[in-house]
């Protein structure tokens, strides 16, 4: 059984829960508790490879606590990074998280060679009407970063949100598998202990 644990951050408000849930549950809710920090634990199979996946959806109210990025960093096999397309803030946020991701990522396995796994998500594609951020410029960022990318409405699209994480899912088990071999179980065994320590939720 593959392990693969993934993070998803943003700025307040962006859709963060709504995208996790979307994708464990099929299901969109309007309003989400925010309040605490949650751990979803799902066992599931992509392309025929049975995975446990564990996302972790830190609280934004809490930022920074009890893990800050560079534990997230060491804890996480793959980062999803979401922005609101209709809201230029959001987007700025989002760069500066991409960047802070790497330079954590870069001092952990002190190589300039290893990357992060990362997807970064424009939401809420439903407001199109409001957009703040261009499609093409944030397309172009992720390049830049090496990051998967797409645009998409967890309120309005199941099948793009399950594609979206199933492409991400995909990508992380080859690299989860190279750095489980590079690094210490002791401080892995760790950094799971810190995050058990979390609200822990089954979908
Ligand atoms: N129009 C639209 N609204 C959305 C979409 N996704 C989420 N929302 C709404 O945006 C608000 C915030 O959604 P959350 O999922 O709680 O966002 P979050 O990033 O987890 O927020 P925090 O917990 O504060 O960090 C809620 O009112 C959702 O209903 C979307 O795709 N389109």
């Amino acid at each position: 059984m593959n392990d693969v644990k993934v993070v998803v951050l943003g700025s307040d408000n962006v859709g963060k829960s709504a995208l996790i849930v979307r994708y464990l549950t099929k299901r969109f809710i309007g309003e989400y508790a925010s309040n605490s920090d949650s751990l979803y634990r799902k066992r599931l199979s992509v392309d025929g490879r049975q995975m446990n996946l564990e996302i972790f959806d830190p609280c934004s109210q809490l930022r920074e606590g009890r893990t800050g990025l560079g534990d997230q960093v060491q804890w996480a096999d793959g980062f999803l990074i979401v922005y609101d397309i209709s809201d230029k803030a959001s987007f700025l946020a989002a760069q500066s998280l991409v960047y802070r991701i790497k330079e954590s990522h870069q001092e952990l396995y002190k190589s300039s060679d290893a990357h992060p796994m990362l997807c970064l998500v424009g939401n809420k594609q439903d407001l199109c009407h409001a957009r703040e951020v261009e499609e093409e410029e944030a397309r172009l960022f992720a390049l830049e970063c090496r990051a998967q990318f797409c645009e998409l409405s967890a309120a309005e699209q199941s099948t793009e949100v399950s594609a979206m994480f199933a492409r991400l899912l995909r990508a992380t088990l080859e690299y989860s598998r190279d750095r489980r071999r590079h690094s210490g179980s002791k401080s892995m065994a760790k950094l799971i202990n810190n995050v058990f320590g979390k609200r822990r939720q089954s979908v």
